[in-house]
């Protein structure tokens, strides 16, 4: 399978709005680096145009070059480039080609290949320090849009008796499961949405970290998956549409308990 890769130079700052305005056109691979960073799509979903459309607003300060590449070739590259990420003082993220750090009381171990969720962006990071905060001891856990799975391995690190997973993308689904034995924990992986994981269980905690529309719209079957009591970890928002994604949890019966932001980006947590 070929992939289109967008090299765009620009600062630190351009560097996590453009990876939200190419997210929003179905990118959903980031890899940061000297002169600003690279973002990668599936061949077959790349449309040009709504690219172009969606840089043109951002002419000032920034360029950019497309080319297609290979699956192997990016997998190379990004180990070559991953750093380990300190999330906490008890938790830090990294690779297993980087020594263990005694110093943290939890370690993720990740092999991240095409998939998202390094600890690298801010909606990772927010959603790991939500989790840190709640009990997960022996409860069930369902962790939506998986990515690398790093969500779902943290629940079973903090407690967690079953933690099912899901993410749209086969990939991402053979990567979490991958990163769950990298880790020595079990995980049940399904591809596809919420929608299969209804057909599974139901869970004290539930996770998703994917964007605002997909949040929207999926909301009240979260609610449904949800023990009463239990409690939703939201993010892949911004600041600004916090008040729509709580307006919307509210009115399937959720109730706002707190929320973390970091560089605008949100991680909320609900109770049913
Ligand atoms: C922002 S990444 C989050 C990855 C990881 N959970 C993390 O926190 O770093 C969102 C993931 O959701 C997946 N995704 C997008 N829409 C989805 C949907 N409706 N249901 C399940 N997964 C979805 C994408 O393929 C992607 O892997």
């Amino acid at each position: 399978m070929n992939y289109i890769v967008i090299n765009v130079e620009c600062n630190e700052e351009l560097a996590e709005v453009l990876q939200a305005v190419l997210g929003n056109v179905g990118f959903d691979a980031f890899l940061e680096n000297d002169n600003g960073f690279e973002a990668s799509i599936e061949k077959a979903l790349y449309n040009e145009d709504e690219v172009k459309e969606a840089l043109a607003f951002f002419e000032e300060g920034v360029t950019y070059s497309v080319e297609e590449q290979e699956k192997q070739n990016w997998n190379k590259l990004w180990e070559s480039h991953y750093d380990p990420v300190e999330i906490s003082e008890e938790l830090q993220i990294r690779a297993s080609f980087h020594p263990a750090d005694p110093k943290y009381k939890y370690e993720i171990v990740i092999t991240p290949k095409m998939s998202f969720g390094t600890g690298h962006h801010a909606t990772t990071t927010l959603m790991l320090r939500n989790q840190l905060t709640i009990d997960h001891k022996g409860k069930n856990v369902a962790d939506l849009g998986c990515g690398t799975g790093i969500l779902a391995v943290m629940s079973k690190l903090l407690g967690a008796e079953q933690v099912d997973a899901c993410d749209i993308e086969d990939w991402s689904c053979e990567n979490a499961l991958e990163n769950a034995a990298l880790n020595n924990v079990d995980l049940r992986v399904t591809v596809g949405t919420v929608h299969e994981m209804e057909k599974l269980d139901e869970y004290e905690i539930v996770l998703a970290n994917i964007n605002r529309n997909v949040l929207l719209e999926e909301m009240p079957t979260y609610q449904k998956l949800i023990t009463k009591g239990g409690k939703l970890l939201l993010s892949g928002f911004y600041t600004e549409d916090l008040p729509i994604i709580t307006e919307k949890a509210n009115s399937v019966g959720l109730t706002y308990l707190s929320h973390l932001e970091k560089d605008n980006w949100v991680s909320a947590v609900f109770e049913n």
